[in-house]
């Protein structure tokens, strides 16, 4: 079970525009600070929309601002096919992100698309250890999992994060840092993903999430509905070890303005 253990904030915005903005500022002030502490920026993307969200970081003033060559880009969740195909939420990122600013290709954590699904999420595994030797991953103190700077999350309508589904056993999972799927009930079937201990070690969680049809689900996670089936989804494990913030637009909050 997930504690509490940093704060959590619900930034409400006018439109998926403004949620634009204010992601790119809020990721660059971190940038910014993580770099000025410890002499790197390690990232946690997600796929689906959040790619398209993070479209006013790799735009000026932030595109030229940004010491790009401190970061160290990662996946929350990756579909296993080849990073070229359309599922792939690597090439997702290449195509919107990463091939529009210069982050070294040895920073980027791609998975190995030759592998099985079970392969692929123990060699990402393997691969996150050797960053931890050489220390450029510190562990938390809190849980002694890799502590990432920055995960950046989206969500499903029906609660999941990373690809951590509601009624998958693997949501639980408190020893492996990468686990796999081979039935994702939203396609492609096959997937990698970070576990709870992992995406709750991180120092800095966003939450991104736009649009009516995700309104009910933010009204549950954040703890103002009852869950679906009185199951909690894992929206509702998400938290960080510093600061949890919440970026909505008008419509992903629409729920929450009428129950208040
Ligand atoms: O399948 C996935 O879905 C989630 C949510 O996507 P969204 O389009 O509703 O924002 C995403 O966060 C995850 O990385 C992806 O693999």
């Amino acid at each position: 079970m997930a504690t509490q253990k940093g704060k959590k904030t619900v930034l409400k915005f006018d439109s998926e525009e403004d949620v634009s903005k204010a992601l790119a500022k809020y990721t660059a002030e971190l940038s910014e600070k993580f770099i000025k502490q410890k002499g790197s920026f390690t990232v946690v993307l997600s796929g689906g929309s959040l790619i398209d969200t993070m479209r006013k970081l790799v735009e000026p003033p932030y595109k030229d601002s940004i010491d790009w060559s401190k970061w160290w880009i990662f996946w929350v969740d990756e579909r296993v096919v080849p990073l070229g195909h359309d599922d792939s939420n690597y090439k997702l990122a290449s195509d919107g992100f990463l091939s529009k600013v210069p982050i070294p290709s040895s920073n980027i954590y791609a998975i190995n698309d030759k592998e099985s699904p079970e392969g692929a999420a123990a060699d990402y595994e393997a691969r996150l250890k050797q960053l931890i030797e050489s220390k450029v991953l510190p562990l938390s103190a809190i849980t002694g999992f890799p502590k990432f700077d920055l995960m950046l999350l989206g969500m499903g309508p029906d609660g999941h994060v990373a690809s951590l589904f509601p009624l998958h056993p693997h949501r639980h999972e408190k020893e492996r840092l990468v686990t796999f799927i081979t039935d994702s009930p939203k396609p492609p079937p096959p997937r990698i993903t970070f576990t709870f201990p992992v995406i709750n070690s991180a120092s800095e969680i966003a939450m991104v999430v736009t649009g009516a049809e995700l309104a009910h689900m933010v009204d549950v996670a954040l703890g103002n509905a009852p869950p679906p089936d009185g199951i909690p989804p894992p929206c509702t494990e998400v938290s960080a070890e510093e600061e949890l913030t919440w970026f909505l637009d008008k419509d992903a909050a629409s729920e929450l303005q009428t129950s208040r």
